[in-house]
């Protein structure tokens, strides 16, 4: 196996919520392109240490480390080389950052991230940055096609914390299902919120579906990411045989389950939060944790190297 080279690289954000990039130069390795500040972890040094010598020998800044977070890992294959990108997200810091080295730097909101040419590595770190930490999946509403249910839902849970709904109606045909997604992705979209349409690929296609989820048995199935024409594909993933599947073919992010036990799978064995670690540590791509979680368990997922959480009744107990 080829050694990777373990990089610290920091999301620095400032008040606005803008993020900070730089420009690699020419004579580096991926040069020309966008990065996210940071660089080589010393031997024996320790990762946030490494992280707080490179944001101040390439910025100038001296960052806050209790307002510094897990953000993503990910190892990446270069033709030339390895490297396993460890990235944090800074909320706070000290000074005004400058190029020290002289290469450019640009402040840019999340929402323009995709306008910048970043490293190949970079694409699962910007899917994480504009991900939402938290979904809420709906639960089977009702047996009949009501919207007006759905959209009650919707603005509940949204009071709960979710930033993003899954629409999961497998009690409901597909042209039912999406016309319901139809009816309400435009009024989320207009807030900033995503909804996701649990579905396949054929389907999502033919109505311009931009955020899709499959079960893992469509992951499986799979060919690859450009099947689909939207802008976000997730996947459900139970274990590493999955989530090596899921990061070959390209998708966005995935979840993962059960990490603890729910009552939608009272049957199923729960991983646990250490093999949840374990298992994201290798994934390249943003994880969220499903599975009896709620929000109170937002911190230890991220901790545990997460993207944030997803579920049904962790939200719902409070929409209901
Ligand atoms: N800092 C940083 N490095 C990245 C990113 N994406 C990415 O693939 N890399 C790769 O990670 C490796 C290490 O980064 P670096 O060149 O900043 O290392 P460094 O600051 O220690 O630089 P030096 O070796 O010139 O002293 C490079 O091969 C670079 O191409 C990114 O967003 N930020
Ligand atoms: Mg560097």
């Amino acid at each position: 196996m080829t050694k990777l080279i373990h990089v610290a690289a920091a999301a620095i954000f400032n008040n606005e919520g803008q993020l900070l990039l730089a420009l690699r130069d020419e004579s580096q390795h991926q040069g020309g392109l966008w990065e996210f500040p940071g660089g080589k972890v010393e031997a024996s040094e320790n990762v946030r240490t490494a992280l707080a010598r490179e944001l101040y020998e390439e910025l100038g800044i001296e960052i806050d480390q209790s307002a510094t977070h897990p953000l993503i890992q990910v190892p990446f294959h270069y033709s030339d080389k390895s490297v396993l990108l460890d990235v944090f997200r800074v909320n706070c810091f000290s000074g005004q950052p400058y190029g020290r080295e002289g290469q450019p730097l640009k402040w840019v909101a999340l929402s323009e991230l995709d306008q910048y040419e970043f490293p190949a590595a970079n694409k699962p770190i910007v899917n994480s940055l504009q991900l939402p930490q938290q979904i809420a999946i709906t639960p089977e509403l009702n047996l009949e096609l009501n919207p007006d249910v759905y959209a009650e839902y919707v603005a509940d849970v949204q009071s709960s914390g979710a930033q993003a709904i899954m629409l999961r109606a497998k009690h409901l045909d597909d042209p039912e299902q999406l016309s319901l997604y139809a009816e309400l992705s435009q009024d989320l979209a207009n807030q900033g919120k995503l909804l996701i349409w649990n579905g396949s690929v054929e389907s999502a296609n033919k109505v311009n579906v931009d955020a899709l989820h499959l079960s893992s048995q469509r992951l499986m199935d799979l060919a690859n990411r450009a099947e689909f024409s939207g802008r976000y594909l997730g996947a459900s993933c139970h274990n590493a045989e999955q989530i090596r599947k899921a990061e070959q073919s390209g998708v966005d992010y995935i979840t993962l389950s059960p990490v603890q036990r729910t009552s939608s799978h009272p049957d199923a064995e729960p991983m646990g939060w250490e093999q949840f670690a374990r298992l994201t540590a290798k994934c390249a791509l943003p994880v969220y944790a499903l599975g009896g979680v709620t929000a109170a368990d937002l911190t230890t997922c991220i901790e545990s190297g997460g993207q944030g959480i997803a579920g049904i009744s962790g939200f719902a107990n409070q929409a209901n």
